[in-house]
């Protein structure tokens, strides 16, 4: 039965990876690496020999994508046949769980023309105050930090200060995570991204017997995460709609949408506006430390670009300055192309698919893992890809970047909707910490950095030790 199963790519006439129950083709990931560098061995033991390759996610048939040709069909051109997520949803028992990023089909597109007006730069210029508030207390709350110690853990501070900003924009609440460590919000929003022999369990029975995890009650988030984060959503709508208070927020823009909507279903978007924000920005602002850290000279250059700008426009930072910030912006895209924060994306056929000029037919239902990982990282589309090197981000060099093969934010249709404000946050973070202080390596920075293997997104394994001085 198992050998079986293990054949379903060459019987199509597909190549297929290492297969061996009951991981498939996962062995070592979460013992020896994260999912996206084992997809990226397959890629680099296929590449040049088939457009995509078949995998096994446990039992069931997954198909990797290697060649962009294939990729630019799939995200963009024949999008029709692949607008699936292919992430198990129980609307019953897990309406948290149902919402823009796991949706499929007609919904998930009614939902998504919906939402995306929420997402327009003139509302994010709207939250932008929110947030400068924010990065003032960030800093102050590191100043504070260095009459006891120069070494901070950053990792754990810029989460802290992600999940005050979204928890403010997106539930209109102050989680005040940079004063109290173990805040509500943080309790569960990390507990989506700590991987648990249990979270795995629930995920392969929710992808090979969907109807057993109907009946078990599985759905995209835990029992717990899906009560708590309804019952604050709720309540905050509660609150808004007695006292009439019109704030510049995601909860605003949502309540605009109560007539399209349910509580419960407004409630599952500002939960993955939160899920999709915090942990995504911080690890991105995590890794940008750490690369300016080592590369002194980029730091450099950048503090002169914010200070100079900020300085012309007397000492006031706002929207148009930080996104003019040009060198700031090529530091952040080379960020996201060495370490894309939702390293992998998915999507899910529809539809049979002949890919073109072969005589090969991707099947209905099969899940599409694309890599960013793998082709942000690859020497012919990136040299020397190891090397943090901003110039790639250049006006000229921008130009040359292969077509989809730097894709942090996705592509197509399905593209991050939150990418303003997931930039507009980690850039003001960013700017913020560079204005006020001069960050280097520390003793305890883990030198290479290592990934942490029970993460789904990408942090590092130990956390960021780095030495903070005030300038
Ligand atoms: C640096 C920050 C961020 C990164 C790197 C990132 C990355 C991504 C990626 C790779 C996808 C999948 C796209 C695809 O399948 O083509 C995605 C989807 C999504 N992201 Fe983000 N994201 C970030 C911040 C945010 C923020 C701040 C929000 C909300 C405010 C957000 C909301 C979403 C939503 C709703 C989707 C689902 C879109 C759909 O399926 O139609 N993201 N993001």
């Amino acid at each position: 039965w198992v050998n079986k199963k293990f054949s379903y790519w060459t019987d199509r006439g597909f190549m297929q990876g290492d297969r061996a129950f009951p991981l498939g083709s996962l062995g070592g990931v979460g013992t020896k690496m994260i999912i996206a560098e084992k997809y990226d061995y397959y890629y680099n033991k296929f590449k040049g020999k088939t457009p995509a390759v078949g995998l096994y996610h446990f039992l069931s048939p997954v198909l990797l994508v290697i060649d962009t040709e294939l990729m630019k069909n799939i995200l963009v051109r024949d999008f029709t046949s692949f607008h699936g997520r292919g992430l198990f949803i129980n609307k019953e028992d897990n309406p948290i769980g149902v919402n823009t990023f796991t949706l499929s089909g007609q919904e998930w597109r009614d939902r998504r023309v919906k939402l995306t007006p929420i997402f327009t730069s003139g509302k994010m210029k709207m939250m932008f105050e929110l947030l400068d508030v924010l990065g003032d207390k960030l800093v102050r709350i590191l100043e504070d930090q260095l009459q006891y110690t120069h070494e901070l853990e950053m990792r754990s501070w810029l989460q802290r200060f992600t999940i005050d900003t979204i928890g403010n924009v997106a539930f209109g609440i102050e989680p005040n995570a940079l004063e109290h460590e173990n805040s509500e919000l943080a309790f569960y929003g990390k507990k989506m991204s700590n991987i648990t022999f249990l979270g795995i369990v629930r995920f392969m029975i929710g992808s090979e017997w969907p109807s057993l995890a109907k009946k078990l009650k599985i759905g995209f988030t835990p029992k717990d995460v899906n009560d708590y984060f309804l019952k604050i959503f709720v309540e905050t709508l509660e609150r808004r709609e007695k006292s009439q208070i019109k704030r510049n927020d995601f909860v605003s823009l949502l309540l605009g949408l109560k007539d399209d909507y349910t509580n419960e279903e407004l409630a599952a978007e500002a939960f993955i506006i939160f899920f999709g924000g915090f942990e995504t920005s911080s690890s991105l602002m995590t890794f940008l430390l750490y690369e300016l850290a080592l590369n002194p000279d980029i730091q450099d250059r950048l503090r002169e670009e914010i200070m100079t700008g900020i300085e012309e426009n007397d000492g006031i930072l706002t929207y148009d300055i930080l996104f003019g910030f040009k060198y700031l912006d090529m530091i952040v895209n080379e960020g996201l192309r060495k370490y894309p924060p939702i390293p992998t994306t998915m999507r899910k056929t529809n539809k049979e698919y002949p890919i073109p000029n072969t005589k090969l037919v991707i099947p209905e239902g099969v899940i599409i893992p694309v890599n960013s990982f793998s082709f942000q990282r690859d020497p012919e589309y990136f040299s020397d890809p190891e090397k943090f090197d901003p110039e790639r981000f250049n006006e000229e060099n921008i130009k040359k970047i292969k077509p989809f093969t730097n894709i942090p934010f996705g592509e197509g249709p399905r593209i991050c909707l939150g990418m303003r404000f997931g930039l507009m946050q980690s850039k003001i973070g960013i700017t913020k910490m560079i204005k006020s202080f001069v960050i280097q390596p520390s003793e305890k920075t883990q030198i290479p950095i290592k990934l942490n293997l029970g993460n789904p997104l990408l942090a590092p394994e130990k956390g960021m030790w780095l030495k903070f001085t005030k300038i």
